[in-house]
């Protein structure tokens, strides 16, 4: 079932270069909200056939690896979305930057590569947005954080923001705060589905079918989410009113104690941050190169 679309429909074609997870998570949420028509959707990746093949059956998209036609594509979409690993960016912005007008909009998704970097490898001040979303993105539940160069004028950034606001919730945040948020929102998802093969793990440890433990987990997650949400208690306070004094809750909650659990999540989330600072600091040094 299409939803009514509340953000305006895009009329010109948007480049995906790279078509991986990301691209698609973007590219799924985007048509299935209707903001974009399927044709209008250019997907670009490096040599794999096999995966246009896919994306142009499951969201009727144009892919294409046909180097002639990626490069028309490249010039002449306004916006260009950079979706491939770190570790290809800078290769590939160098390519791309002689084939650029100064109108065109680039949106990066690429961990770590600041917008200084950016349009030094591009060898141009483009306009460029610098984004993290996420691939909750894929069922209109992303987690979007957005940084502008000063060269988007206020057409470019609603522009981006539609993109975003398409695919869930979207923050414009200062750039030097970009990381941080990866750690957040970015990777975020990856920790919760940790914590949730360890829950159902321990479901089937303790008897329970694995289709049973996986879903009171996901129940579980998806209703404390929304307690937070709908509530508008903070998590503290929600997880007081579960855990009974003592209870198994807290039986349960001092054993995560001991494993230091909170402060191993901060950890985890600063070491995140730190490994997107390492990537981008890698490829800035290509800039020297
Ligand atoms: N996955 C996630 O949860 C998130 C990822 N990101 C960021 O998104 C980016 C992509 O990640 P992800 O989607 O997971 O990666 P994938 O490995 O799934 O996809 C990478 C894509 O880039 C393509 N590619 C590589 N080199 C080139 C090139 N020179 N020209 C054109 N296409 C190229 C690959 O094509 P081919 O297969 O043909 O080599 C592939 O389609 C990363 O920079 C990451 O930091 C950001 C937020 C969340
Ligand atoms: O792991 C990564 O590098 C990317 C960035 C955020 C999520 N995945």
């Amino acid at each position: 079932m299409c939803q009514q679309p509340s953000i305006p429909l895009m009329n010109h074609n948007i480049v995906f270069y790279g078509a991986g997870s990301m691209a698609e998570a973007i590219v799924r949420g985007m048509i299935s909200r209707s903001i974009v028509k399927s044709d209008n959707v250019v997907m670009l990746n490096r040599s794999s056939s096999e995966r246009l093949a896919e994306l142009r059956s499951r969201y009727g998209v144009i892919g294409t690896n046909d180097p002639e036609q990626k490069t028309d594509y490249l010039k002449n979409s306004p916006v260009i979305v950079l979706a491939m690993k770190p570790k290809d960016a800078a290769e590939t912005l160098r390519g791309l930057g002689p084939l650029l007008s100064p109108d065109q909009i680039i949106v990066s998704v690429i961990a770590g590569l600041s917008i200084r970097t950016m349009q030094g490898l591009l060898g141009k001040k483009q306009p460029i947005v610098r984004t993290m979303p996420n691939t909750s993105s894929s069922i209109g539940l992303g987690a979007t954080g957005i940084a502008f160069s000063k060269e988007v004028d206020e057409k470019g950034r609603r522009l981006a923001l539609n993109i975003f606001e398409a695919v869930g919730l979207t923050t414009v945040i200062d750039e030097e705060r970009m990381e941080t948020l990866t750690g957040i929102s970015g990777s975020g998802p990856a920790y919760i589905y940790y914590m949730m093969e360890a829950m159902i793990a321990a479901g089937i440890r303790g008897g329970l079918p694995l289709e049973q433990s996986t879903q009171l987990t996901v129940q579980t997650v998806l209703g404390a989410a929304r307690m937070v949400q709908q509530t508008g208690e903070d998590p503290a306070t929600l997880r007081k009113k579960v855990t009974s004094p003592n209870g198994s809750t807290q039986a349960a909650i001092e054993v995560l104690e001991q494993g230091e659990f909170f402060e191993t999540v901060i950890a985890a989330v600063n070491r995140c941050a730190e490994r997107s600072r390492e990537m981008g600091a890698a490829l800035e040094k290509e800039l020297h190169s």
